[in-house]
């Protein structure tokens, strides 16, 4: 087994690079990962639905989309990510608690009592403290999960607080969990360093193996991904499932009532009442928005206006 501690922050590197990993290596792998301030969306979640559009902009967190299913998660400084690549014989033998099970024994070894959930978590007294999703390629699974260390929990729940109603479709939504960092519960106080260091020590103890440091070769493969596929605003939110977007706004007094139809990220249908706009200018509008990509730039610059209660009324 190659055991990776990525040095690189960026979270649209770290995604390359667990897919490219997955698809180019043959090695069994476990690998760890932090990235800088970044809401996740799962590969069939509506980005702009999951979430809070106008805190992660205004907070330069970055909303980036990974390959596997599953829900939304957040990453910080304070957020350690595992990866586990491996070749599998057949898809019924991937179980989530075979790569779910070394974490817990590992924190085990901290003291640390983690149970897993029903579904995909890892859990500290009820509160979840790492979410988990795979994805499979040919004979090779990819099971990545977060691990909550000392993460800003109140730009967590900030960044993906959303309000419920205005985006309907048929996406995968997210369960909002009860969330907990690790480093409270640990007997002996430890930082986020010690902490990888150690989770890196239990793998490399292991049988078989050794530490892999990515390539130039590896790295010019990954950084080719980064721009053709994750940085890409096609992946990131035009490959958001189609749905339809509702919202009644107040705005300096008047009312705005907004219905688009999204494909791909763009407005296929929109319909604008209320007496927010005056008409024909109201349906002048609606025609305009037609084809325009659903994203913050676009709709200002469609509004000819800096009022930002007005362009963030359309998300
Ligand atoms: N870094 C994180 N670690 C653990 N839980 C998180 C983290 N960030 C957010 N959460 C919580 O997890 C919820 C999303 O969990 P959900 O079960 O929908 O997805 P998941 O399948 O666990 O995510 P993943 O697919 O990455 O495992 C969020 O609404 C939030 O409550």
């Amino acid at each position: 087994m190659l055991c990776i501690v990525l040095k690189n922050n960026n979270p649209f590197y770290c995604l390359a690079t667990e897919e490219y990993l997955l698809k180019n290596f043959d090695d069994d792998i476990f690998m760890l990962w932090q990235s800088d301030k970044t809401v996740v969306v799962g590969k069939h979640q509506n980005a702009l639905g999951e979430v809070n559009y106008r805190y992660v902009r205004e907070n330069d967190i970055t909303v980036a989309r990974r390959i596997s299913g599953g829900g939304t998660v957040y990453h910080d400084a304070g957020n350690v990510n595992f990866a586990f690549i491996k070749n599998v014989k057949s898809p019924a033998e991937i179980s989530f608690k075979q790569f779910t099970e070394p974490v817990v024994e590992a924190l085990a070894q901290l003291d640390i009592e983690a149970t897993t959930s029903g579904r995909n978590d890892l859990l500290i007294k009820g509160l979840k403290i790492s979410g988990n999703a795979e994805h499979v390629f040919k004979n090779r699974v990819l099971h990545h999960g977060t691990l909550l260390f000392n993460s800003d929990l109140e730009n967590l729940g900030n960044s993906i607080k959303v309000i419920p109603g205005k985006y309907t479709s048929k996406a995968v939504q997210s369960n909002r969990s009860k969330v907990a960092n690790i480093a409270p519960f640990l007997k002996n106080e430890l930082d986020i360093e010690a902490f990888i260091d150690f989770l890196i020590n239990v793998q490399l103890k292991k049988d078989g193996a050794e530490s892999y440091t990515i390539s130039a070769d590896d790295e010019e493969a990954i950084k080719k991904l980064v721009d053709e596929k994750f940085t890409t605003w096609d992946w990131r939110w035009g490959y958001s499932p189609k749905y339809t977007f509702t919202n009644k706004a107040g705005i300096d007094g008047r009312t705005l009532e907004i219905y688009l139809e999204v494909k791909k990220g763009h407005i296929e249908n929109a319909n604008l009442h209320g007496n927010y706009f005056v008409e024909p200018y109201a349906t002048e509008l609606s025609a305009l928005l037609l084809g325009k990509p659903h994203f913050y730039e676009d709709i200002r610059d469609l509004m000819g206006t800096d009022n930002e209660e007005l362009i963030y009324a359309f998300f």
